[in-house]
C-alpha cells in the first residue's frame, strides 16, 4: 500500500480500518491509552519499554511531520505496565494539512481500541496571573476555527466512528481532570499547575497585539495552533481525554512591549518543563491503569462475610460489593435467578457462572485463564 497521506476525500473509513489494520500486523501491542506530544514534547515517548517504533514514513495513509520539535514517529509501548501509543509529532492545519488529515491519527486509535486520549501542547499565555513554564490542565477549548466553519466533522457523519451532533460541553473529562489535579499535588508541583481554557486558533503566525486582546476577552487562558481539532474527533469516536498546554511564552498583549513571540523560545520552554510533565502524564496513566477496580467495586476494603443464603445472581453483583450501577453491565443478562451451581470451584468459572460478560470477565480478575480453586476460606472482597 502507499504511504502518501490520504487526500481529503479520501479518508474513508476503509482508510482509517487499513492504516489500523497494518499497525495491528506490526505488533502485538494493543494499547488502551494514546498519547500526542506537543511541540518539543516527545520525550515521553522515550519513557516507554518493550518500544515498536514506527516513523510516519513507513504508515500507510499516515501523513508527516514538518515542524521542528515534531519528530514524526509512532512509538508503541509500556508505561507503568499500561500499553500506550505515542505520537511523537503532530499535524497542524498550517502545514498545509486539511481537518481530516490532521485528525487521521485519532480515529486509527479508536479502531486500535484505544480507550483514552491524553494531548499535550505548547502554547502561548494569555491570563495575565499565568507563567512562562506553567502547566495549564485543560478544562475546555474554543475551537476557533470550527466555530467558523473549520471542524473536521463537516461532511458525511461517519455513524460507525460517532453520531452527527456531538456534545462539547463535557470534552475534557472531568474524572481525569481530578486524577491529574490529585497526582499533581502528590507531585508537589501544584505552584505551576494552572486550570483553563485553551483556544485554538489556526496559525502559523502568532497573535498580534489585538488578537491576543480579543482572545482573552473571548475567555481564553492560553492559545495555540493545535489540540482542538484532535479533541473533537476523539469524543467523536468516544474517547475520553485529558489535555495538558505548556505555556512556553506569554502572548504580547501591550502595544508598547518590546518582547515578540518565536518558535525557539517556546521549544526552550519545552526543555525547562518537559521532564516535570513528563512525571505526571506516567503517574496519571499509572493510575488510569489501577482505576478499573475502585470504579467496580463501592467500598474496596470491606471485610462483609459473603452470606451463605444469596444464590441469584443480582445478589450475588451487590453482595460481593460491586456498585449498583455497574452490576447490570456485567451480567449477561438481568435479574435471573438461576442457582449457583455447586460444582464451580475455579475463579474462571466463578465469573462466567455468576452471569459476568465473558469478555468482561478478563478485565474483573487479575490474571486470567486461571484454573486455581478458590481456597475456602477467602470470603471477602480484598480477598
Ligand atoms: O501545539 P503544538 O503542536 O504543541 O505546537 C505549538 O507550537 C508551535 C508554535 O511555536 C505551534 O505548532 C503551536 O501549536
Ligand atoms: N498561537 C500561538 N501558538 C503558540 N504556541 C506556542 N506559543 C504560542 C503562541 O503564543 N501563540
Amino acid at each position: 500500500m502507499e504511504n502518501s497521506s490520504p487526500a481529503s476525500n479520501r479518508c474513508s473509513y476503509e482508510d482509517y480500518e487499513a492504516t489500523a489494520d497494518w499497525l495491528r500486523s506490526k505488533t502485538a501491542q494493543r494499547p488502551k491509552v494514546a498519547i500526542i506530544c506537543g511541540s518539543g514534547l516527545g520525550g515521553l515517548a522515550e519513557l516507554l519499554h518493550n518500544k515498536v517504533v514506527f516513523p510516519y514514513k513507513d504508515i500507510p495513509l499516515f501523513p508527516q511531520t514538518t515542524v521542528m520539535g515534531h519528530q514524526g514517529q509512532l512509538v508503541f509501548g509500556t508505561l507503568e505496565g499500561q500499553q500506550c501509543v505515542c505520537m511523537q509529532g503532530r499535524f497542524h492545519t498550517y502545514e498545509g494539512y486539511d481537518l481530516k488529515q490532521v485528525t487521521y491519527p485519532v480515529r486509527v486509535f479508536s479502531l486500535l481500541g484505544v480507550k483514552t486520549l491524553i494531548l499535550t501542547n505548547a502554547s502561548g499565555g494569555l491570563n495575565s496571573s499565568y507563567k512562562v513554564g506553567d502547566i495549564m490542565l485543560i478544562k475546555d477549548q474554543i475551537n476557533l476555527p470550527g466555530l467558523v466553519g473549520n471542524n473536521p466533522l463537516c461532511g458525511p457523519n461517519e455513524d460507525r466512528f460517532g453520531e452527527r451532533f456531538l456534545c462539547m460541553s463535557d470534552a475534557y473529562d472531568p474524572d481525569l481532570i481530578a486524577l491529574a489535579q490529585q497526582t499533581a499535588e502528590e507531585q508537589g508541583i501544584e505552584e505551576f499547575m494552572q486550570k483553563g481554557v485553551y483556544c485554538m486558533v489556526s496559525g502559523p503566525t502568532y497573535e498580534s497585539v489585538t488578537e491576543g486582546r480579543a482572545l482573552r476577552t473571548l475567555g481564553a487562558d492560553t492559545v495555540g495552533m493545535s489540540t482542538a481539532l484532535e479533541v473533537v474527533v476523539a469524543r467523536h469516536c468516544g474517547l475520553r481525554v485529558l489535555g495538558f498546554s505548556l505555556i512556553t511564552n506569554m502572548v504580547v498583549t501591550e502595544y508598547d512591549s518590546k518582547q515578540r513571540a518565536n518558535h525557539a523560545e517556546v521549544l526552550e520552554t519545552t526543555r525547562m518543563r518537559t521532564q516535570v510533565l513528563e512525571g505526571l502524564v506516567t503517574k496519571i496513566v499509572a493510575k488510569i491503569r489501577r482505576e478499573v477496580v475502585p470504579l467496580l467495586w463501592s467500598s474496596g476494603k470491606t471485610s462483609r462475610p459473603l452470606s451463605p443464603n444469596r444464590t441469584t445472581q443480582s445478589d450475588y453483583g451487590t453482595h460481593f460489593g460491586l456498585r449498583r450501577d455497574v452490576v447490570p453491565l456485567l451480567w449477561s443478562y438481568r435479574k435471573t435467578s438461576r442457582p449457583l451451581a455447586p460444582n464451580r470451584t475455579t475463579q474462571s468459572d466463578y465469573g462466567t457462572h455468576f452471569g459476568l460478560r465473558r469478555d468482561v470477565v478478563p478485565l474483573l480478575w487479575s490474571y486470567r485463564k486461571t484454573s486455581r480453586p478458590l481456597a475456602p476460606n477467602r470470603t471477602i472482597q480484598s480477598d
